[in-house]
C-alpha cells in the first residue's frame, strides 16, 4: 500500500473540495493502481517525480511520486483547479537541500516578473553581504551564514538580507512553510548560527546516490516535520486534511517541540517557555505518546484549574481520539485533572483511611475532610481576634501565604513547632512574640475549619501528599501544565503520586504567568531537576507586534524560574501583524462606549463573535460590559466556569483567559485599580507587596498574550 505524505495545505481550499481531496487520498493510500485516480506524469516537467491526479473534473492534486523499499510513496504538494494544477506541476521540484539535509520544494519562474526583476536588482546589490541599514547586517549575519552554513536558497537569503526590520523579516517567513520559514524567523533574532542550526537539529546529508531514498530520509528529518507528516491510518489523514491550519499544532511540530514530546528523562524534566510557545501541546503530545508506548501505564495529565483541565482533555481528545483516558486515578490511560480536583480525588479514594494523613498534617481528624473551606475564612478569624498584630502581618494575604508555604509543608502542628520552624524566602521577621501571635490566629482558623469538617485547597494538597507517602504512588507518569502557579503541598502531592524514576514528572511553566500564588521552588519539594530543564523560545500564538506589547509589561520586574533562576525573556513570534491599538479615556462611560465600537468595527470586517474576547478585571466590572454591550446592540456573554458558545461576543476576567486564545482581544480596565485593592496593597508588607505587583504585571502580561491577531487596549487614565 502506498504512503502518503501530507505538507501544510499550500492553498485554502473549501469544505467540499477537502471532502472530496479526501476521498481521492483514501483511495490512493489504499491502491495508487486504481484506474479513477488518474495519476499522470507531466511532460517536460522540472521533477520527473511529479504527478498529477483527477480530484474530480474541475480539481487536480499535484504530488510526487517517491519509491523506497519496494513501496510507493506521495508527498501530497497540494490541489489546485485543472489548470492551474498543470502550471503548477511543470514548475515544481523536491529536493534534498545540500547544506542542511531537509526537503525542498522548488518553483521554477516561467519568466522574470516585475517583482522578480526587484528580486534581481537586490541579489546583484547585496551578494557581497547584507545591506549596512538592513536588520540581518545590523545583526552580523552574513550571506555565507544563510546560503553556506545553513543552507537557505540563495534569492531567499538574498531578500532576507535586503528587509530592513524584524517586521519585513517575519513578512518574508510567513511566505515560507516550515523549516525554511522557522530559519528565518530565529536569524531575526541575535541567536548564534550554530544554535539555530543546533535548534533545527540541521545536519549535513548523507547522499547514497538512491535519490528517492535520500528523500525519503530526509523527509523523515526532525525539522522536515514541521512541514510534513507520514500519514499513520485513514484518520489522521481526515485530521491532517479537515482541521487545516488550525489544526496544524497536531501535526507539525517544531523539532524542539517533537524533542520533548518523546525524549526520555532519567528524572523529573521543566520545560519552561514564553506564552504561546506550545507548551501545552508538547504536554499533550507527550501525553499521547507515553501513552501509546505503554498502554498499562497510569498517566496524569494536571494543571491549575478546571477548566484548563477540560481544554487539555478536549485537546488530547482531538489530537487522537483512541488514546485511553481514564476516569479515575491509579488505573491505565490518561487521567485528565485540575490539580484540586487531583487532591480531592486521593482523598476521597482514601475513605476512611484518610484519617492518618489529616492527623500527621493538622495534628487532629476531620469528620468530613472533603468540603471545602469558605473563602473570607482568614478574614473571619482576623476580625474575631483581639491580636495586637501589626496590619502587614495581621492580613489575609500574609495569613494564607504563611500557612501555604510555610506551615502546612513542613507539617507544623503546634505553637512549639511553629517557633522553631524555618522560613525561608519570608520577607517579615517574626520574633517569638509575634510567632505566637501569628500562631494564635492559624489555630483560630484550624479550630474553626475542624468544627465545619473543611480543609482548603492547600490543606488538601498536604493530606493528599501524606496518604500518597505511606500508601505508595498512584501514577507511573506525572504530566503539569502551568506549573509556575502551583503551591507547596500541590508539589508535595505530585511528588508522592509517582515514584522516583524515569519519566515520573514532565512539568510546563512560565514564572511570567504565575497570577496565583507565591514563588516556589522545587527542590524543596523534593522535585529535583539537576540540569533537565529547557525552554521553548518561539511564540506560535502571538503575532510579533503583540508580544513586543505584552513583553513591555514585564520590564524592570524581577521574574524567577521555579529552579530559582532569573527568567529568561527572548522570545519571538513566527507571525507578523498590526500593531496594538492603545487608546486612553477619562471615564468608564467612554471606555464601554470605546469597547463597544472596537467590537462593532471588527464584526463588521467579518470576524465572528465568538472569536472576540474582552478581557476585565473582575466580575463585577465583566457583568458591567456584558450590559453594557448588548445595551449598544453588540450581543456578548460573560463566561465563567462554562464554556464559551458561539454566537456572542465573550467578556471574562483576566484570570479566567489564562490558558485561552481568541483572534482578536479589547483588553479592559488597564492601568485601574479600585479603592479598596489599592486600600489591599497598601496594607501589606513590602515582600508581599512587591509579590503583588509582579502577579499584576503577569497578569497583563497574560491577557494581552490571548489575541491571535489583533489586539486593543483601553487604559483608563
Ligand atoms: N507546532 C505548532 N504548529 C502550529 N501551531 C502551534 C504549534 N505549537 C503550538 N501551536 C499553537 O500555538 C498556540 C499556543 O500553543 P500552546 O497553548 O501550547 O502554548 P503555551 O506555551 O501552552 O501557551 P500559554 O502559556 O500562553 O498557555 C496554540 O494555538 C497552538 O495550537
Amino acid at each position: 500500500m502506498p504512503t502518503i505524505i501530507m505538507t501544510k495545505w499550500p492553498v485554502k481550499i473549501d469544505g467540499s473540495v477537502k471532502a472530496k481531496a479526501m476521498t481521492y487520498l483514501q483511495k490512493l493510500s489504499a491502491d495508487d493502481t486504481t484506474t479513477g485516480l488518474h495519476i499522470e506524469p507531466i511532460a517536460g516537467a522540472a521533477d520527473s517525480r511529479v504527478r498529477t491526479g483527477r480530484v474530480d473534473q474541475f480539481w487536480r492534486a499535484v504530488m510526487f511520486r517517491l519509491d523506497g523499499a519496494g513501496e510507493s510513496h506521495y508527498v501530497i504538494h497540494g490541489v489546485w483547479p485543472h489548470d492551474d494544477a498543470l502550471v503548477v506541476a511543470a514548475r515544481v521540484r523536491l529536493k534534498v537541500n545540500p547544506i542542511n539535509g531537509l526537503p525542498q520544494i522548488e518553483e521554477a519562474e516561467p519568466e522574470p516578473r516585475p517583482a522578480d526583476t526587484r528580486l534581481a536588482t537586490s541579489s546583484a546589490a547585496s551578494s557581497s553581504g547584507p545591506a549596512a541599514e538592513s536588520l540581518l547586517g545590523r545583526i552580523g549575519r552574513t550571506r555565507a551564514d544563510l546560503v553556506d552554513r545553513l543552507g537557505v536558497p540563495a534569492d531567499i537569503a538574498d531578500q532576507a538580507l535586503a528587509a530592513p526590520d524584524e517586521d519585513a523579516v517575519l513578512d518574508l517567513a510567513q511566505q515560507h512553510e516550515g523549516w525554511l520559514g522557522l530559519l528565518l524567523v530565529d536569524l531575526a533574532t541575535s541567536d548564534s548560527i550554530d544554535s539555530i542550526a543546533e535548534r533545527l537539529q540541521l545536519e549535513a546529508p548523507e547522499q547514497t546516490g538512491d535519490e528517492d531514498a535520500d528523500l525519503l530520509r530526509s523527509l523523515k528529518q526532525p525539522a522536515a516535520q514541521a512541514q510534513f507528516t507520514f500519514i499513520d491510518g485513514q484518520e489522521e489523514l481526515r485530521r491532517v486534511i479537515e482541521k487545516g491550519d488550525f489544526g496544524s499544532w497536531r501535526v507539525f511540530l517544531h523539532p524542539e517541540q517533537r524533542r520533548y514530546a518523546v525524549r526520555r528523562y532519567k528524572g523529573p524534566f521543566r520545560l519552561s517557555g514564553g506564552a504561546g510557545t506550545g507548551k501545552t501541546v508538547v504536554l499533550i503530545h507527550r501525553a499521547r505518546v507515553l501513552a501509546r508506548e505503554q498502554p498499562d501505564a497510569r498517566i496524569v495529565l494536571t494543571t491549575f484549574t478546571t477548566n484548563l483541565a477540560d481544554a487539555l482533555r478536549d485537546g488530547l481528545a482531538q489530537l487522537d481520539p483512541t488514546v485511553p483516558q481514564a476516569t479515575a486515578l491509579n488505573t491505565p490511560g490518561v487521567y485528565v485533572t485540575g490539580v484540586d480536583a487531583l487532591a480531592a480525588a486521593v482523598i476521597r479514594a482514601a475513605g476512611a483511611g484518610i484519617g492518618d494523613a489529616v492527623k500527621t498534617v493538622l495534628g487532629d481528624a476531620r469528620t468530613t475532610p472533603t468540603a471545602r473551606t469558605p473563602n473570607g475564612r482568614w478574614r473571619e478569624v482576623i476580625e474575631a481576634s483581639s491580636s495586637k498584630l501589626p496590619p502587614e502581618i495581621a492580613n489575609e494575604t500574609f495569613l494564607s501565604a504563611e500557612y501555604a508555604l510555610i506551615v502546612l509543608p513542613q507539617r507544623v502542628k503546634n505553637e512549639n513547632e511553629y517557633r522553631r520552624v524555618r522560613r525561608p524566602s519570608r520577607g517579615v521577621a517574626l520574633d517569638r512574640a509575634k510567632r505566637d501571635s501569628v500562631w494564635a490566629l492559624i489555630a483560630a482558623y484550624r479550630a474553626q475549619c475542624r468544627i465545619d469538617g473543611t480543609l482548603d485547597f492547600a490543606e488538601a494538597a498536604a493530606v493528599a501528599a501524606a496518604h500518597l507517602e505511606t500508601s505508595g504512588s498512584q501514577a507511573d507518569h506525572v504530566l503539569v501544565d502551568e506549573g509556575q502557579d502551583l503551591s507547596p503541598t500541590h508539589w508535595q502531592m505530585l511528588r508522592a503520586l509517582v515514584a522516583e524514576g524515569e519519566d515520573d514528572l514532565f512539568i510546563a511553566e512560565d514564572s511570567h504567568q504565575r497570577i496565583y500564588g507565591n514563588r516556589t521552588v522545587l527542590v524543596r519539594y523534593g522535585i529535583k531537576i539537576v540540569g533537565r530543564s529547557q525552554r521553548l523560545t518561539l511564540n506560535y500564538r502571538t503575532t510579533a507586534q503583540n508580544l513586543r506589547y505584552a513583553m513591555a509589561m514585564l520590564d524592570g520586574g524581577d521574574y524567577v524560574d521555579l529552579e530559582e533562576r532569573a527568567e529568561a525573556t527572548g522570545y519571538r513570534s513566527a507571525r507578523s501583524g498590526p500593531r496594538p491599538v492603545v487608546e486612553t479615556v477619562e471615564s468608564l462611560i467612554t471606555e464601554l462606549d470605546t469597547i463597544a465600537d472596537r467590537i462593532r468595527s471588527w464584526l463588521d470586517g467579518g470576524t465572528a463573535p465568538e472569536t472576540i474576547a474582552v478581557l476585565v478585571h473582575d466580575k463585577f466590572q465583566r457583568e458591567r460590559v456584558v450590559n453594557a454591550l448588548n445595551e449598544r446592540g453588540v450581543q456578548a456573554r460573560a463566561i465563567d466556569r462554562d464554556r464559551p458558545a458561539e454566537g456572542r461576543v465573550l467578556v471574562m476576567t483576566m484570570h479566567r483567559a489564562k490558558g485561552m486564545e481568541f483572534v482578536k482581544v479589547v483588553l479592559a480596565d488597564v492601568g485601574f485599580r479600585s479603592a479598596a485593592e489599592k486600600a489591599r496593597l497598601d496594607g501589606l508588607d513590602d515582600i508581599e507587596r512587591h509579590d503583588a505587583e509582579l502577579r499584576a504585571r503577569s497578569l497583563l502580561y497574560v491577557a494581552a498574550t490571548r489575541a491571535r491577531d489583533e489586539l486593543a487596549v483601553v487604559q483608563r487614565r
